[in-house]
């Protein structure tokens, strides 16, 4: 990329080849199991875990990057790794620059240390020496602000003063390159906002900063390129409001999954599709919507609820009924049934409508929730918005 203002090519501050992580996951964890193989834990009792497989980043100066995924996607163990605070398995990491890394609560800092002395120790570890950091901290007070708690020992903190004082002590530490991780959304919205300017000026004085976040908003508010993870593999690497809408897709489709997979059972499939047309087809007014419902369940309960709603992109219910309100029964749950519920003469306004589909028993309990787990969309002649459908006409009276 080439700076806007100055014309100079940027160079890339860190850049990993094919970096892939290992971790070795002990599989006997119940105890009986650990003092059977106490003493022979052979090669069966480990499991190799995958972490990250074949990373190949370039990130130049002055980027702000994202990286998103699920829980357990890699995130933090990419950031440790462009960090050098881990090493990859396989593959190489280069870096240049000073960096400083705010990562999950708790690292970083001595909880027996005053927050004074964690500030020397820390900055030195960011690379400061004493006199700088004397130098620099009254700024770090006065943006840490947590008053006279910076002679308490840390380990007395809460969590919010505690990245208060370890975000103050690191972008104070000039670095070229920042990691942060998830903990802007610890400190109160005050703090908060203070953080976003910081990481803002330090994008206008041109600094890389690479943040994890779950916070889509601020995903798409600071970054200019985001990278999306899926177990440990990069599946997109670019515009932010694309990874955000490939990010929703895939968690959509691993909480399907994740509900097809469900030992229990559960509401297995839903699909909600008008008579006579097909699958991915506009709902028109008047249509009669047919939404069928598998439910996998072995309980054997006798008297059992389908309760089936249709709410709006805003997430309010437009509609809802239930199998109890219809005074229908369906007998014994004793494995995988298909319930239908048929909607005569269905009029809603344009726009994306979502199912919710629920199992209850008759004391109202919720057996299976399906929630957002089918949609629809419904045509759109442009002459109203809102969730109700009619023909408008306009006309002047005497
Ligand atoms: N030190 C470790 N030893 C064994 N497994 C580990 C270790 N650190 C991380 N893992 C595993 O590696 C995977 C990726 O973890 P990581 O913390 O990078 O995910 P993440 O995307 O940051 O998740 P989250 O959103 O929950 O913070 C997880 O399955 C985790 O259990």
């Amino acid at each position: 990329m080439t700076d806007p203002v100055t014309a100079v090519e940027r160079p890339d501050i860190v850049r990993t080849k094919n970096v892939s992580k290992r971790f070795v996951v002990r599989k006997d964890n119940s105890l009986k199991e650990r003092l059977v193989t106490l003493g022979r834990l052979g090669r069966r009792h480990r499991e190799d875990f995958w972490a990250l497989r074949d990373i190949d980043l370039t990130i130049r100066a002055g980027a702000t990057v994202g990286l998103i995924g699920h829980n357990g996607s890699g995130k933090s163990t990419l950031l440790k790794v462009l960090g050098g605070i881990i090493d990859p398995t396989t593959g190489s990491v280069e870096r240049r620059g000073r960096i400083a890394a705010l990562l999950e609560l708790g690292a970083g800092f001595h909880p027996d240390l005053t927050g004074r002395e964690n500030v020397y120790l820390n900055a030195s570890i960011l690379g400061l020496s004493r006199a700088e950091t004397d130098a620099r901290l009254d700024d770090i007070l006065a943006f840490a602000s947590i008053g006279e708690f910076i002679d308490s020992q840390v380990k007395f903190y809460s969590s919010g003063m505690y990245v208060r004082l370890a975000f103050a002590v690191a972008v104070h530490s000039d670095p070229d390159l920042l990691l942060v991780d998830e903990v802007l959304s610890v400190g109160d919205e005050a703090f908060q906002r203070k953080c976003m300017d910081k990481i803002r000026s330090f994008q206008e004085e041109g600094r890389t900063i690479i943040v994890v976040s779950h916070s889509m908003a601020q995903i798409q508010e600071l970054c200019d390129r985001v990278v999306l993870l899926n177990r440990g593999e990069v599946v997109h690497d670019g515009d932010p409001s694309v990874a955000v809408r490939l990010f929703r897709d895939l968690l959509e489709s691993r909480r399907r999954e994740e509900l097809g997979v469900e030992g229990r059972g559960g509401i297995v499939e839903v699909s909600a599709i008008a008579q006579g047309r097909q699958a991915g087809d506009a709902v028109q007014p008047g249509d009669r919507l047919v939404v069928r419902a598998v439910i996998d369940d072995r309980s054997g309960l006798a008297d059992w609820i389908c309760a089936v709603q249709i709410g709006s992109e805003l997430g309010q219910i437009v509609y809802a009924t239930t199998s109890k309100r219809t005074g229908t029964l369906f007998g014994p749950l004793d494995g995988r049934r298909t319930v239908q519920l048929v909607l005569d003469d269905l009029r809603l306004g344009p726009g994306k409508y979502f199912i919710n589909v629920s199992v209850m028993d008759f004391a109202g309990r919720h057996l299976h929730d399906a929630s957002q787990v089918a949609d629809f969309n419904t045509s759109d002649d442009g002459l109203s918005v809102g969730v109700v459908h009619s023909t408008p006409e306009f006309r002047e009276v005497p």
